[in-house]
């Protein structure tokens, strides 16, 4: 859906202090895995708490595209009706996933393995995505794709028709990979194997257990090691979604930079494989605090207690921290630019290939706002000037990314001037409700009507 419209051009003015509760939305990671297990399981998974943003709407669309049977029944209650492993119909329309890497992802994996074709498209920015990494461990078992040169969308997968089991060691640190490999062996007969070097988000093996397929993960000096035994009956689920750690990262970084602000921050997931950005915040000195830490759903949630954080020093973030952070270092670079010495992000090239080029983005935008950034193709470093010293002033580029266009909403907040951005059309793929939101803080977010 984003990118379709017309450009929405947003202004952050500074603001006084942001106080109150930030109840964000559900979980997009586990939000998109909800309907697709759901949409393969035998009989009806009910879900609470889903995330209505438009990369979730559009896998939504998808999976009754496939045969499933999706109901919105208000309020983030959903159910789905699955068809089964092995299930899927084939679609008789192109299947549009928007702005979503992890929609289109997770769903060429989940139908390759199965008899029928389809064809995926989707927005300005997915179209530039990188799908190789997909469609390469696809062809182990058997199925074909034919997409545009570089391996972009759109591109038609044909399912294999009779797949085989495949062993694969994921050659980048990506969840979506790793899940499109989970979720094709679900139809291949036999074991399938996904080895990663570097862990990175677990939802879809926790969700996988939790839908009754073997699966097994083992440590090991290779990495970990994920057995999957295929051709289950998957038995549908009630699941709750719990708040997206990616969405709180917003409200929790605008109060850490906006003076005297403190802000509760409910009920968010606090899966390790996700949570690095708490680490590091806390690690620089934010007046972070974990509150009500308990278990919902299978995965650790707490409330998240940010107030403003005068002191903040930059700090180098270990590259091995970032899968559990990929997709909250643009709005980390805002908080290092009001931190005193430099921060430095290392290991961090897969964000090159996100919705835009991440550290392009924020380095324009940080620059026309007076912060010095430095980059190298797998690392950059911001400046930081000390709180309250951002200049500000500047207009950014949000390249259809919603990450981009939060960030630099919360940069203009703590800064000396207004920040804005050429659209923040995007921010409706993850966090629907952002401006209300940030607004019921005390954010002065204004729309820019042409
Ligand atoms: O599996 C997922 O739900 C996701 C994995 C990450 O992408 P990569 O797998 O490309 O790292 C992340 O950036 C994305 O927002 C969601
Ligand atoms: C990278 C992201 O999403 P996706 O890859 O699903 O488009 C994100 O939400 O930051």
């Amino acid at each position: 859906m984003s990118g379709h419209g017309t450009p929405i051009p947003m202004t952050s003015h500074p603001c006084g202090p942001l106080t109150g509760t930030a109840e964000v939305p559900g979980d997009k990671s586990i939000s998109h895995r909800s309907l697709i297990l759901g949409a393969m399981a035998v009989g009806e998974t009910r879900i609470t708490g889903l995330l209505e943003g438009e990369d979730v709407l559009d896998t939504a669309k998808a999976m009754r595209a496939f045969g499933a049977e999706v109901t919105d029944h208000g309020g983030g209650e959903w159910s789905v009706h699955g068809v089964g492993v092995g299930g899927f119909a084939e679609p008789d329309q192109v299947i549009d996933c928007g702005n979503s890497g992890t929609g289109v992802r997770l769903i060429m994996g989940a139908m390759a393995t199965s008899a029928i074709s389809a064809t995926f498209t989707g927005d300005a920015s997915l179209n530039k995505r990188p799908m190789a990494r997909v469609t390469d461990p696809l062809a182990l078992f058997g199925a074909q794709s034919v997409g545009r040169t570089g391996g972009r969308l759109p591109m038609t997968i044909v399912g294999a028709a009779d797949p085989v089991p495949v062993k694969y060691e994921v050659p980048v640190p990506s969840a979506q990979v790793k899940s499109a490999v989970l979720l094709a062996g679900l139809n291949a007969p036999g074991k399938t194997v996904v080895i990663e070097a570097e862990a990175t988000r677990d939802h879809s093996e926790r969700m996988l257990a939790g839908f009754g397929a073997e699966i097994t993960v083992e440590d090991t000096d290779e990495g970990r090691v994920i057995t999957l035994t295929g051709r289950p009956e998957l038995k549908p689920q009630i699941i709750v979604v719990p708040r997206d750690p990616s969405s709180a990262a917003f409200p929790v970084c605008a109060a850490l930079i906006t003076p005297g602000s403190d802000v509760l921050v409910p009920g968010i997931g606090l899966n390790p494989t996700r949570a690095g950005l708490f680490t590091t915040l806390r690690e620089m000195g934010a007046d972070l605090t974990y509150e009500n830490e308990r278990e919902e759903g299978g995965e650790p949630v707490a409330d998240l207690r940010a107030r403003y954080s005068p002191d903040m020093k930059g700090i180098s973030v270990p590259p091995e921290r970032a899968a559990s952070m990929i997709d909250e270092y643009p709005v980390l670079s805002v908080v290092a630019a009001n931190a005193t010495g430099t921060t430095m992000m290392g290991g961090v090239k897969e964000l090159r290939v996100k919705e835009s080029d991440r550290i392009d983005a924020m380095a324009r935008g940080l620059r026309v706002n007076g912060v010095t950034v430095d980059e190298g193709d797998d690392w950059w470093s911001v400046d930081g000037l000390g709180i309250g010293n951002v200049p500000g002033g500047g207009t950014c580029e949000s390249f259809l990314d919603h990450r981009i266009a939060m960030s630099f909403m919360v940069m203009g907040m703590g800064a000396k001037n207004p920040v804005g951005v050429d659209d923040g059309g995007p921010i409706a793929t993850s966090f629907p409700i952002f401006e209300p939101l940030m607004a019921g803080l005390g954010a002065r977010l204004q729309r820019n009507n042409r």
